[in-house]
């Protein structure tokens, strides 16, 4: 690419970037997703990495750490919040499990999770009391969303034991709760949220919390970053264990032995999808045991141990009535 090619798209970068966070932060109706947004931030930071003359103060990269950019403070991720790698077919799903028994030379238990549709969070408790909830932000840095998480119900406030631990969802508004605030902001002449998603995003970012209160959002936890404490030593262990101390998981977990079962079960939740309460954009594929994670490790940026699987975009029917057709 020439230089001026280049720094054309960094100047528009910075645009753009500064328009979605506008959009995020202020008007609550983001018009790309936080993958898309990561994406073109990544670019812009290869970018100013390559011409730092042409780095400009009002770029998003300069922001990081004040709190011009969004209303809520920092937190910095004791472990790094990480993305997942995706796949889209079949051969993905058995390319992950070819790769995964050869790296550790022998076959694994899988888990297979659905994958919610809503936005991570990591939750810390300190002696069994509620202390921290944060976004997952750039993955090392998230922002502080203490006091909106604390409305949420399923999110335990005080433990049965004085643990310190930290776990990780997604937070989510259910199909009915979305219906609801969308005919509410319809009655009041506000532009609706586009999908659950993007409603939860924008509930959970709402400065006072008593506005998130009324969101009635909802989390699943998934993980969780503790120590030889707690007798959790695998996913499916996770799964099973995280009940008891009152932390709501997605019960339609199941526990596969290879690609084939894996892909069954992808079939059937693509099926069972639109009869649940909650919207899944996939499926999420995880090594079990926490030994074999730690084995295979991580990239820069995603686990070698867990892969997504990605539904294909639906087709949205729309029904066509009422037009004239003029011949
Ligand atoms: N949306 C989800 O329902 C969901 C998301 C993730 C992650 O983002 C995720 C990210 C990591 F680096 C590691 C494990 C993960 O597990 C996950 N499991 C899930 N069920």
């Amino acid at each position: 690419m020439s230089e001026q090619h280049d720094l054309d798209r960094l100047n528009e970068l910075v645009a753009l970037l500064n328009q979605y966070a506008h959009e995020y932060y202020t008007l609550d109706q983001p018009s790309v997703t936080d993958s898309e947004y990561d994406a073109l931030y990544q670019e812009l930071v290869h970018l100013e990495a390559t011409y730092p003359e042409a780095i400009s103060p009002e770029s998003p990269t300069q922001r990081v750490g004040d709190t011009t950019d969004s209303a809520f403070e920092k937190v910095t991720h004791t472990t790094p919040m990480l993305s997942l790698s995706n796949g889209f077919n079949k051969e993905d799903i058995e390319r992950f499990t070819q790769n995964v028994e050869k790296e550790l030379g022998h076959d694994v238990d899988y888990v297979c999770e659905l994958k919610i549709d809503g936005l991570s969070v990591s939750i810390t408790y300190e002696d069994g009391k509620y202390v921290r909830a944060a976004t997952r932000g750039t993955g090392e840095i998230g922002e502080n969303i203490t006091k909106n998480v604390k409305t949420i119900d399923s999110v335990p406030k005080q433990l049965d034991e004085p643990l310190d631990i930290e776990v990780r969802g997604e937070i989510f508004m259910p199909k009915a709760s979305f219906a609801r605030l969308n005919a509410v902001r319809e009655e009041a002449g506000q532009p609706p949220f586009a999908n659950p998603r993007n409603a939860a995003a924008g509930s959970i970012r709402q400065l006072n919390p008593k506005v998130t209160a009324q969101r009635q959002l909802d989390v699943f936890l998934y993980s969780g970053v503790f120590g030889d404490d707690i007798p959790i030593h695998s996913q499916a262990d996770l799964f099973r264990k995280f009940p008891e101390y009152h932390f709501k998981v997605n019960p339609l977990f199941e526990v596969c032995h290879n690609s084939d079962e894996i892909w069954n079960y992808i079939e059937r939740m693509s099926e069972q999808r639109h009869d649940l309460d909650y919207e899944i954009d996939g499926i999420v594929i995880k090594v079990s045991d926490f030994t074999n994670q730690q084995a295979l490790g991580r990239t820069v940026k995603a686990p070698k141990w867990a892969i997504a699987y990605k539904f294909p975009a639906e087709e949205v029917e729309t029904t066509i009535h009422d037009i004239e057709w003029t011949v």
